[in-house]
């Protein structure tokens, strides 16, 4: 059933105000699903009888197409105030938009990829959410989405109404990722637009429900997303996680710059991959070396959350689907992670 055929029938309607009920304007919010008709025919109430008859007439000429009439009667509004005339600045230009329920925004990033900021995100996720907090994560990394598989979840997620998409949830995190709208081994090749369109409906299609904080886990590097997500949504602050090498470091400082020209504090650095302690001998060395992000945070005048070991249970526990900080709560690694969870929530960040 096309809209057009819905009008046709209903301007064969008369309106007892003259003319019909289309181009009267009596008819209002028509809305076609499928063969199911809705509209409101929005009436003077003092002649409410008259449109009893036209309410009828209305059902009659949609039945006829094939069509089920859900018709609405409401009364008249009040006349609406005349215009004002006078000159007003010009409406100013359409800033981020808070997502409804989600109180603040924690953006994580990194310079260069595969330095573990989706590591750190599932971990912190899990961690605040062991201190209580009610934590959504958001995977952003559209050219590597890893979140299904940290957080080990899998299946797409519903859509019951059509419009509007249910997350999903695991170690008490709100989840919604761009990898389980594909295929698992599929290669996301996004357009600059698609993706962006992408970003926008996880923020504003998914049903987050009421949420302290909302993680976004970005892609590496200072692209478009993290453009988007700057000017779509206001966020509160940002994480830049890197390793301790310098040409992460350097990458790190780019990132960097582009959240302060966004105006987007950042709230830390965390090194990732810090040191390595053997586990077989408990040896410990610097395989990236170490204390290369304590100087660059200390340079940028930016706290350094934490200093993660490049360890072989986080990397066993992440790629598990059960990041530590929840597969092994009681362990150092888990607590690095939690630390930096409560100095978040201490510092009304998250
Ligand atoms: N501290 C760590 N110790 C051991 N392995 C780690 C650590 N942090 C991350 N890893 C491992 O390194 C790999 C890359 O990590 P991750 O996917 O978190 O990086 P990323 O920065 O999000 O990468 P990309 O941006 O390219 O998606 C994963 O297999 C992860 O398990």
């Amino acid at each position: 059933m096309t809209r057009e055929q819905v009008l046709d029938a209903l301007k064969g309607v008369n309106d007892p105000a003259g003319g019909d009920i289309v181009s009267s304007g009596t008819m209002r919010a028509l809305n076609v699903d499928g063969k199911t008709v809705r509209f409101v025919l929005e009436i003077d109430p003092a002649r409410a009888e008259a449109y009893e008859g036209v309410k009828a007439q209305a059902e009659a000429a949609l039945t006829a197409i094939g069509a089920t009439a859900n018709i609405v009667m409401t009364a008249h509004s009040a006349p609406a105030a005349p215009p004002d005339l006078k000159p007003q600045s010009a409406a100013a230009p359409k800033g981020p938009e808070k997502i409804p329920g989600v109180d603040r925004i924690l953006a994580v990033a990194s310079g260069k990829g595969g330095v573990g900021k989706s590591t750190v995100s599932a971990n912190l996720a899990c961690a605040l959410a062991a201190e209580g907090r009610r934590v959504g994560l958001l995977d952003a990394d559209v050219y590597g989405p890893s979140q299904p598989r940290m957080l080990g979840v899998s299946g797409r997620p519903s859509s019951p109404d059509g419009k509007t998409i249910l997350p999903l949830r695991n170690h008490g995190v709100t989840m919604m990722s761009i990898g389980l709208m594909t295929n698992d081994d599929q290669a996301v090749v996004w357009r600059g637009p698609m993706l962006m369109g992408a970003l926008q409906q996880m923020m504003t299609q998914v049903q987050w429900g009421a949420l302290d904080v909302l993680i976004v886990d970005l892609p590496p590097g200072t692209g478009d997303v993290q453009m988007t997500l700057a000017q779509k949504a206001p966020v509160d602050g940002a994480i830049i996680v890197s390793t301790p090498q310098d040409v992460a470091l350097l990458d790190a400082r780019k990132g960097i710059d582009m959240f302060n020209q966004m105006n987007v504090p950042i709230h830390g650095m965390i090194e990732n991959m810090s040191t390595h302690i053997c586990s077989n001998c408990g040896h410990e060395e610097h395989t990236f070396g170490h204390g290369g992000v304590a100087a660059e945070a200390e340079k940028l005048g930016v706290p350094l959350l934490a200093e993660i070991p490049l360890d072989l249970q986080i990397r066993l526990a992440a790629d598990g689907g059960a990041p530590i900080v929840t597969s092994q709560p009681d362990s150092p690694q888990a607590d690095a992670f939690r630390q930096v969870a409560r100095a978040l929530i201490n510092g009304g960040h998250a």
